[in-house]
């Protein structure tokens, strides 16, 4: 039985030898029940390949062989050694750039041109700067307590970590969890989305290639009530991170809980706002809030999906935001996501280009609000193609306004004056990120004070850097990635009392 299929990209020109099994010390094997996922190209709907689908005993097997290398292995080795691994990847992966860019295009839809090898340019960039961590980050303090005592602080690692991964940006989102998490000396168990992840299979042979050993790095492709309900519950695993939505956010910390109560790392929804005042830039104000929905065609958890306007420069925002989207956001010629001119692809399924219809059905019909489309629907396509799309004078009650739709839709409204427009920007739930347009220094860092969100950008939107902590507020998350934050995230404290004294 072949773990291996081959298919290829022909806009390209790459042939992949694709592993379709799961990953489990360093060989990739059918899950016990032969069960299998079939994974569908989102701009065409057709089946690309089926891959083994973890079971919850599949998963049992890959928590033991995480053990395993952590305990007799991974935590014997000096961080520099760890540190080196990371660095080869890093090359591996920069080796293999564009052929994991093109595979994340043709399973996920992102543009292979604007979008999945700025994804792949980052992850070799984060690689790198975890491999220096991995020597660096165990530094702890040395607490004198008085004469002949003292105290040491250590950072160790968890031990085996379950990571759970979403659809947006599969090889991005694995690697902000793996490169840290294996940085601060952990083995891990991760577990791509289900409608994602050959990409990550195909990379995890890179781990071998650079010298990792087996059952440090084990990818279980599965269902996630099955296989991401199993990494969650398992009494084995000291520490679990999830990236996706809020309401599985929440099943995961209740899982984690009651089984060991294992640490959680969770980064969910948001509905993030971007607040424009009167005396903002507004040409430069308008290429990053259509930077910050389109780009993914919106299925970033930042995406400023909420758009305050001040009302004296509404009209005038709204009529260049139209000019400007119609001319850099658009499906490009051929409905190709590797057509050089693409800048928005389909959305990942057609669960959610369903779902983001129902929104749009909901705004329009029961809400009576109106609808801009940038580009046409493509009625006549079999993939899950969304033209750039906004909503004029939203009022803040709106689903629109509170719900995270997930898709190329932007949510416009009005505002007074800044009281007015940060009561606005804090009411929802959520707390990811938020984004904030003027060119008053007092403003914006009043705006930088109030606001209760993550990470606030202040003329800009949506533009990550690999060293700044990422995470939520309220019911966006719990914990941060990336920055020195990626490391430590992945390492708990332990403190040593050392007595040199004669004496009790
Ligand atoms: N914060 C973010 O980056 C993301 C947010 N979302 C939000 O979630 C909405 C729905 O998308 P979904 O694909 O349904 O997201 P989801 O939260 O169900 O999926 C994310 C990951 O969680 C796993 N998962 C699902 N149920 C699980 C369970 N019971 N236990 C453990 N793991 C489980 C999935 O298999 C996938 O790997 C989107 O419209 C969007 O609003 C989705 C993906 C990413
Ligand atoms: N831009 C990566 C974070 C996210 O959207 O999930």
């Amino acid at each position: 039985m072949s773990m291996f299929e081959t298919i290829t990209i022909p806009q390209v020109g790459f042939t992949y030898s694709l592993p379709i099994g799961l990953f489990i010390n360093n060989k990739y094997v059918a899950s016990k029940d032969g069960k299998k996922i079939d994974t569908v190209n989102p701009s065409t709907g057709e089946k690309i390949t089926s891959f083994y689908a973890a079971s919850e005993e599949d998963v049992d097997d890959a928590v033991k062989a995480a053990r395993e290398a952590y305990e007799n292995v991974w935590s014997m080795m000096a961080a520099e050694e760890r540190g080196l691994l990371l660095y080869k990847l890093a090359d591996l992966i920069e080796r293999d750039k564009y052929k994991l860019a093109a595979l994340e295009t043709l399973d996920s839809g992102k543009p292979y041109h604007s979008n999945a090898v700025n994804d792949l340019q980052q992850i070799i960039q984060l690689t790198r700067y975890f491999a220096g961590s991995a020597d660096k980050y165990t530094k702890g303090e040395t607490i004198p307590l008085n004469h002949d005592k003292y105290a040491m602080t250590f950072k160790v690692p968890y031990g085996v970590v379950g990571q759970v991964i979403p659809w947006n940006y599969p090889l991005a989102m694995a690697s902000w969890k793996i490169q840290g998490c294996l940085a601060a000396g952990n083995t891990i168990v991760i577990k791509p989305a289900e409608n994602t992840s050959i990409s990550l299979l195909y990379m995890a042979q890179l781990f071998v290639e650079a010298g990792f050993p087996p059952g440090v790095l084990n990818v279980v492709p599965g269902l996630g009530a099955t296989a991401g309900t199993a990494l969650a519950a398992h009494p084995d695993v000291n520490k679990i991170a999830f990236t996706g939505s809020t309401q599985v956010g929440q099943k995961i910390m209740e899982l984690a809980g009651k089984s060991n109560l294992k640490a959680v790392t969770l980064e969910c929804g948001g509905k993030s706002p971007a607040v424009v005042f009167a005396d903002a830039a507004l040409d430069n104000a308008v290429e990053w809030i259509a930077n910050g929905i389109y780009y993914n065609s919106g299925q970033n958890c930042t995406a400023n999906s909420r758009v305050y306007i001040q009302e004296r420069v509404y009209d005038e925002f709204i009529s260049k935001f139209r000019v400007f989207v119609r001319k850099m956001w658009t499906f490009g010629e051929k409905l190709d996501p590797f057509d050089e001119k693409c800048t928005v692809g389909p959305v990942i399924s057609e669960t959610q280009y369903l779902r983001i219809l129902s929104y749009l059905e909901h705004g329009q019909n029961e809400e009576r609000l109106k609808m801009e489309t940038v580009g046409d629907f493509q009625k006549d396509s079999r993939g899950y193609f969304l033209p750039p799309l906004y909503f004029l004078d939203v009022p803040q009650s709106s689903k629109l306004n509170q719900e995270e739709i997930f898709g190329p839709v932007a949510v416009f409204s009005k505002f007074k004056d800044y009281e007015e427009a940060i009561k606005l920007a804090n009411d929802t739930m959520y707390g990811l990120a938020a984004a904030v347009f003027s060119e008053n220094v007092r403003t914006v860092n009043q705006f930088v004070r109030d606001i209760k969100a993550g990470t606030v950008w202040v003329n800009s939107s949506n533009d990550e850097e690999i060293s700044v902590p990422f995470g939520g507020f309220k019911m966006s998350g719990i914990g941060r990635e990336l920055g020195q934050s990626g490391v430590d995230s992945y390492a708990q404290l332990k403190a040593a009392h050392i007595n040199l004294s004669n004496y009790t």
